[in-house]
């Protein structure tokens, strides 16, 4: 499959670029702190094959949060949707992503989503294998088969969370103590950190978006990678819960299932129609690219996206 450069798409991203210089990249995984704030790039890749990108489109960046929505696609394979959540709600929370305040508040004690860290912890936590290394050959052997590519982890990055990622293990803490989630914590924080680590660039991203417009249709070969309800289960979170504590904004604003993650990318579903990958490191307070939103807004407002 061949992608095309787009003067539509670019000259959406000139009028927003600027926008970049209001925000800021992530520094709290010190790894990311290295990204360009500049960057800012888009690909749509259409249920028809077709693909069209603008931007600094061959950067790579970490998955970090939008591996959230894939892993959980996973382990509700592995473990049917009862179990799943049975240890995870279905509940949007209003609060940042890295929070720990209502799981002491919630009854009964569990995450109130995958899309938070402490949902999404409890859910990698889930992944069936006998290893920590069949666990990972599991997670990134899936996301392989969605992106149809062969792809590795940055290694610096993840080493980096590993190194800092105190309030992450708090939650694991928290959760263990709840039995929410059983075994190691130190395991479960490399599996976690390596799945958020995983390198992609916006035409994978946007491929992956496609698999989830065709509910679990590989757009190339017409094969099922998901089955239809894990694909809707999927993209209905990422219209409740996929842009944090903006989701609410982004739904009115934008109004389609979109994943973000601190690296500054998004992952975006135009149902049945287009899989759109963005990537933009300059964040706003939420942790959401700043520009890449405001390119979804724009990109929704041409071409009346929004499926309200
Ligand atoms: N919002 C994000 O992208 C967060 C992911 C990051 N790895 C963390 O757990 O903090």
């Amino acid at each position: 499959m061949t992608c095309q450069t787009s003067d539509e798409l670019q000259s959406i991203i000139n009028e927003v670029h600027s926008l970049a210089e209001e925000g800021k990249v992530a520094d709290y995984i010190p790894a990311l702190a290295k990204a360009n704030k500049q960057d800012l790039a888009v690909t749509i890749y259409k249920s028809n094959n077709e693909c069209l990108y603008a931007g600094s489109y061959t950067k790579k960046f970490t998955l970090q949060s939008i591996s959230k929505v894939l892993v959980l696609a996973l382990a509700l394979q592995d473990r049917g949707i009862d179990y799943v959540f049975k240890r995870v709600g279905m509940e949007p929370t209003g609060d940042p992503f890295n929070s720990i305040s209502k799981l002491e508040t919630s009854i009964p004690s569990k995450p109130l989503n995958p899309m938070i860290n402490a949902g999404a912890l409890a859910v990698t936590n889930m992944i069936k294998g006998e290893s920590l290394h069949e666990k990972w050959a599991r997670i990134l052997n899936f996301v392989q088969c969605l992106s149809k590519k062969n792809l590795t982890y940055d290694i610096e990055v993840a080493n980096s969370e590993l190194e800092t990622a105190w309030l992450n293990r708090s939650l694991c803490y928290f959760m263990k103590q709840h039995q929410v989630i059983t075994g190691d914590v130190e395991e479960l924080m490399m599996l976690y950190t390596k799945q958020c680590a995983i390198e992609m660039d916006c035409f994978d991203l946007a491929r992956i978006g496609a698999v989830f417009a065709l509910n679990g249709m590989d757009p190339e070969t017409g094969e099922r990678l998901l089955p239809i309800q894990i694909a809707r289960i999927c993209k209905t979170f990422m219209v409740t819960c996929g842009m944090y504590n903006a989701s609410g904004e982004f739904a009115i604003k934008v109004g389609i299932p979109a994943k973000s993650g601190v690296s500054g990318g998004i992952l975006a579903v135009v149902p049945d129609q287009y899989g759109i990958g963005v990537f933009g490191p300059s964040l706003d307070e939420k942790g959401n690219s700043i520009a890449g939103i405001k390119l979804l807004e724009e990109l929704a407002k041409r071409f009346d996206f929004s499926i309200f």
